[in-house]
C-alpha cells in the first residue's frame, strides 16, 4: 500500500469516521520522522507542502521543486506498508498547481477563498476539471481564516456559510472542502478561550456529506513550548487549538486536520536543546535527532487522537 491518492484515505476516514493528519515539510527530516510515526502507529498520512515549500526545495523553480517532493516522498512511500499521499497546500498560483499535478501530486489545493464566492467557483471549477482528467483529487476553502495565511493576510475571520457550501460543492464537484469555522494559521490562533463554530460545521457536514478540511489546526504543545523556551525561545502569547476540541471536530466531520506550527516547533525545541546540550557537535546527522525525535512524538500523539491509528 504506497503512493495512494489522497481520496482514497479520506473517503476511508470519512466513512469510518475519523480523521487524517496532513503534515506540512519543506525537508528531509520533517518527512523522516512524520513517516517513523505513521509506520509505529499503523496510519494512513497525508504529506503536504506550501507552494512555498516547493519553491524553497526547487530553488525558485515549481516543477523542480515539485518533482524534488515527488520523488522523495513517492520514493519512501512504495516501501512502506502504509497509504502516503503528497497533497499541495494552499494552491493560489496557476504555475505551481500545474507543476504539482504535472510532477505527480496525488491532489491539490486550490485556495481562492479570499475571491468572491463566484469567483472562487469558477477559479475552483477549472482546476478541478484539469486535475481530475489526470486523476488527481482537489480540495478547496470558503470563507476565511483570522490571521495571517500563505500569502495572503485577513484582517477578520469570515466563517464558512452552510448553504454556500452546499451549493459550491455541487457546482464545483471538488473532492474535499476546507470551511473556516474559526481557526487561523500559525501559533497564535485566540486571544482569549479557544472556539470554534461547531454549528456551522455540522451543518456543512450535513449539506455536503464529503470529506471536510480543518486549517490551522495546531495545538501548540505545552511541553514543547516549555523546551523550547528553557533553551533561549521565546513563544510568549502562543496558543493553538486544544486536543478536546479537535476530537470534537472529528466527530462532527473533519476528515483531514492541517498541522505545520506544532512540527516547526517541535523541531525547533529539540535543535534548541541538542545544541545546548552538545556545543562542540556540528554534524547535521547528529545536531538534527532531538528536532526529529520530538516532531515524530508531536505526529504519533496526533494520530492516536484523531483516531487514525491502526487504521493502514
Ligand atoms: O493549516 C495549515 C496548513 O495548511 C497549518 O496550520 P497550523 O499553522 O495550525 O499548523
Ligand atoms: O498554511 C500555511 C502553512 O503553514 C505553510 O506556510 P509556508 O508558506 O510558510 O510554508
Ligand atoms: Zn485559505
Ligand atoms: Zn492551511
Amino acid at each position: 500500500m504506497p503512493y495512494v491518492n489522497t481520496k482514497e484515505i479520506l473517503e476511508k476516514a470519512n466513512k469510518e469516521y475519523y480523521a487524517v493528519a496532513a503534515l506540512n515539510i519543506n525537508n528531509l527530516e520533517f518527512l523522516q520522522a512524520i513517516l517513523e510515526a505513521g509506520i509505529e502507529k499503523k496510519s494512513p498520512l497525508i504529506i503536504e507542502t506550501s507552494e512555498g515549500a516547493i519553491k524553497y526545495a526547487g530553488t525558485g523553480d515549481p516543477l523542480r521543486g515539485a518533482k524534488f517532493f515527488v520523488d522523495m516522498v513517492k520514493g519512501f512511500a512504495d516501501t512502506l506498508d502504509i497509504p502516503v499521499s503528497l497533497h499541495l497546500d494552499h494552491g493560489k498560483d496557476f504555475k505551481y498547481i500545474v507543476s504539482a499535478i504535472k510532477a505527480g501530486y496525488s491532489s491539490v489545493m486550490i485556495d481562492a477563498s479570499d475571491k468572491p464566492f463566484e469567483e472562487n467557483v469558477k477559479i475552483t471549477k477549472e482546476i478541478v476539471k484539469i486535475a481530475h482528467s489526470v486523476g488527481v483529487s482537489v480540495e478547496a476553502e470558503l470563507g476565511k481564516l483570522a490571521g495571517i495565511e500563505d500569502n495572503v493576510s485577513s484582517a477578520e475571520s469570515v466563517l464558512v456559510n452552510p448553504d454556500e457550501a452546499k451549493k459550491f460543492v455541487e457546482e464545483t464537484q471538488v473532492d474535499f472542502l476546507a470551511p473556516a469555522i474559526g481557526t487561523s494559521h500559525g501559533a497564535f490562533k485566540f486571544k482569549g478561550e479557544a472556539k470554534l463554530d461547531y454549528d456551522r460545521l455540522k451543518q456543512v457536514k450535513e449539506l455536503t456529506g464529503i470529506p471536510l478540511v480543518l486549517h490551522g489546526a495546531s495545538s501548540v504543545v505545552e511541553e514543547i513550548v516549555e523546551i523550547a523556551e528553557k533553551y533561549g525561545a521565546d513563544f510568549g502569547g502562543s496558543k493553538g487549538v486544544p486536543s478536546e476540541i479537535l476530537k470534537e471536530t472529528v466527530q462532527l466531520g473533519i476528515n483531514k486536520v492541517n498541522t505545520d506550527t506544532d512540527l516547526r516547533m517541535a523541531f525547533v525545541a529539540g535543535l534548541r536543546e541538542y545544541l545546548h546540550n552538545n556545543p562542540k557537535e556540528f554534524d547535521p546527522r547528529n545536531y538534527m535527532k532531538k528536532g526529529k525525535e520530538y516532531v515524530k512524538k508531536v505526529v504519533a500523539d496526533r494520530l492516536e487522537l484523531l483516531g487514525s491509528a491502526g487504521k493502514a
